[in-house]
């Protein structure tokens, strides 16, 4: 059946690869962005594209008012950990207060399901173990915590009026669309594998790694990545449990890679050497962030396709050198 999505934050790297599972899957999408860090051009042919800030609430009921909306998927947030920890304050107003301000513009206008970005920034360190659901929240930074009001207010949105919400506790969303069709361009970009990737193209000096004395077995940070186009059909397997209920999972591949292992992949996967220098451990860096996936397997049917981190760097290299400047091509 086809049904009418509205996706904020749809110009982003995760928002833009949601945006094509949804069209893919022949429904309709409108994409609301302020292309604050997102690109015109990620948003897919195919999608409505309304440019707009969640500040700007009488756009926003506007766009709302023109519903009904099946569900409203929430991407759009700042997301740059470091940078929370320096304004802490522009992170709780931008993801918690725009958050609160878009579930309420929800509730007034009968949206009856909710999908939230969250993330595994909500967790601190636990150890060598898989991390699920049960794991006590304790998140290392404002972002983490500025993504755990909107949970907690999704809570109370759900209870007092019955907005059904699913948050999905992203790990670290790392490929780019299979098809090339949508990719990763971060501005300033902060996350490893395109880091690395552009390393060994040699598009940028060599890569600093953050922390090499960490108690992980080769002493570097252990990450859990999913691939961006498993993440956005866990977002499609979780849409039927919100007719029931609302529900919380970590979306990740169950499966760690050290920093080090990310480098030896692009090595591998591009057959180009990876220039790197060690440097300090970055604050806040967790040792290891690794989900356990078993939760929203058992009640979804979802599980990853790219369970093999060459063919995550493949996909990621492969956009990278079609397009060497991003979507400014
Ligand atoms: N990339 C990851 O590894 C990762 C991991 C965990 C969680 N997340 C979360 O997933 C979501 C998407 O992350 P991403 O990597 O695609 O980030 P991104 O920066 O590429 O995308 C965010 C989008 O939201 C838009 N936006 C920001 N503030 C807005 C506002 N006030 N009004 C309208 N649009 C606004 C931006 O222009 C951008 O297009 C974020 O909520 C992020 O916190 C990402
Ligand atoms: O130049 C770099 C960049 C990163 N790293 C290391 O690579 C690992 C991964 O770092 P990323 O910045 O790619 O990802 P994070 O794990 O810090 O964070 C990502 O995932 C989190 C959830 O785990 C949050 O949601 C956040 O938004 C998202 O950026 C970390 O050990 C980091 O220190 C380096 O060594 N050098």
């Amino acid at each position: 059946m086809k049904n009418r999505f509205l996706v904020t934050g749809g110009a982003g790297y995760v928002g833009s690869h949601m945006v094509l599972a949804l069209l893919d899957a022949g429904h309709e999408v409108t994409v609301f962005d302020s292309l604050r860090t997102g690109h015109r051009a990620a948003v897919p042919d195919g999608a409505r594209f309304i440019e707009g800030d969640l500040a700007d609430l009488p756009l926003l009921d506007k766009v709302l008012a023109d519903g009904p909306w099946d569900c409203v998927f929430h991407f759009a947030a700042l997301s740059l950990v470091g940078e929370s920890m320096q304004k802490p304050m522009m992170y709780m107003s931008a993801n918690g207060g725009l958050g609160f301000g878009l579930i309420d513009a929800c509730v007034r206008h009968g949206v009856k399901k909710f999908v939230f970005s969250s993330t595994a920034a909500l967790f601190g360190s636990a150890g060598d173990k898989l991390i699920d659901e049960d794991t006590p929240v304790h998140p290392g930074s404002a972002y983490g915590e500025s993504k755990r009001v909107v949970e907690l207010a999704l809570y109370w949105a759900d209870r007092i009026h019955g907005l059904r919400s699913a948050c999905l506790r992203y790990f670290n969303a790392a490929g780019c669309d299979p098809q090339g069709r949508a990719g990763e361009d971060h501005r300033p970009e902060t996350h490893l594998m395109p880091l690395v990737i552009d390393a060994a193209l040699g598009r940028r000096d060599a890569l600093t790694l953050f922390g090499e004395d960490y108690p992980t077995p080769d002493g570097s940070c252990v990450r859990d990545y999913i691939h961006v186009t498993d993440l956005a059909q866990a977002h499609l397997a979780v849409l039927p449990l919100l007719d029931e209920k609302s529900v919380t999972f970590n979306v990740g591949t169950g499966k760690g890679n050290s920093n080090l292992e990310v480098i030896q992949a692009v090595e591998r996967v591009s057959g180009k050497p990876v220039p790197w220098k060690a440097g300090p451990r970055r604050a806040g860096d967790p040792p290891m962030l690794v989900a356990s996936p078993a939760r929203i397997m058992k009640e979804t049917g979802w599980k990853p396709r790219f369970t093999d981190l060459n063919e995550t760097v493949r996909t990621a290299l492969e956009w990278r050198v079609a397009h060497p400047h991003g979507y400014a091509d």
